[in-house]
């Protein structure tokens, strides 16, 4: 039933289960006494051919797709755990990511790992929305749509899961009563929201999917190498 049909294969998804994320849900009580349940489904490393998928490996990027049906956490929006990804070997910078909104709507938290900035941009079809280098990320689903949302991202790196989980979420949570302080992250700074920041210094667009670019060899590089392109991420959320 939650299979997803890519490049004529059918793909079986990783599931992230409510018990996954005890540990940074805003409403615990409610966690508490809910059984587990399935909350969003991750099929990753996706290609629709043999070739594209050569492609996508001699590149070192990789492309997934996540379907977060909508629903309450009992007071809280269903969100992704959230994380934060390492820094390329050698370099001081972190791997960016790239979404894109392919049905529904996305509401993308960002955060510096000390959270100092601590942003929020929601996206609809076909924005496009970059996570910089030095961002963590949490996606929420906040309207009553299925959100199928597509990503690449440099391949063969770990997420890192411990900083929000820790500290039992992102710096901000997204209720019914809209966006509430996490108590454990005093240091926040204060949300801001952005539109859908532009994208066009990265070659992307919002009428353009993603997929096929990551056919256009080195187009992506700025996703494995985001150390060469640090004046396009600079000051790329203000
Ligand atoms: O790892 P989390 O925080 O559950 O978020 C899942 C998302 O992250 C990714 O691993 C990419 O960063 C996707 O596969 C998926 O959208």
């Amino acid at each position: 039933m939650n299979e997803l049909e890519f490049g004529g294969k059918v793909k079986e998804p990783d599931v992230r289960m409510l018990r996954d994320m005890d540990d940074v849900l805003y409403d615990r009580r409610w966690a508490r006494g809910a059984e587990d349940q399935e909350l969003y489904y991750m099929y990753r490393d996706l290609f629709l051919s043999r070739r594209d998928g050569d492609l996508f490996v001699e590149q070192g990027i990789r492309y997934d797709i996540t379907i977060i049906p909508p629903r309450m956490l009992g007071r809280e929006y269903v969100k992704t755990a959230g994380h934060y990804h390492p820094t390329v070997p050698g370099e001081a910078v972190t791997y960016p990511e790239v979404y894109e909104v392919l049905e529904g709507e996305a509401t993308y938290l960002l955060q510096r790992e000390d959270l100092s900035d601590v942003l929020v941009v929601r996206a609809m079809e076909g924005d496009k929305v970059v996570v910089p280098p030095g961002y963590g990320h949490i996606t929420i689903n906040e309207s009553n749509k299925r959100l199928k949302m597509a990503n690449f991202v440099a391949r063969g790196f770990s997420s890192i899961y411990e900083p929000i989980r820790e500290r039992g979420g992102g710096a901000y949570f997204l209720t019914e009563d809209g966006f509430v302080e996490n108590p454990r992250c005093e240091e926040a700074a204060p949300l801001r929201e952005i539109e859908v920041p532009k994208v066009k210094a990265l070659g992307l667009s919002k009428n353009r999917e993603i997929y096929p670019i990551g056919r256009e060899v080195g187009k992506l590089a700025w996703l494995v190498r985001p150390q060469d392109y640090l004046e396009i991420f600079e000051g790329f959320l203000d």
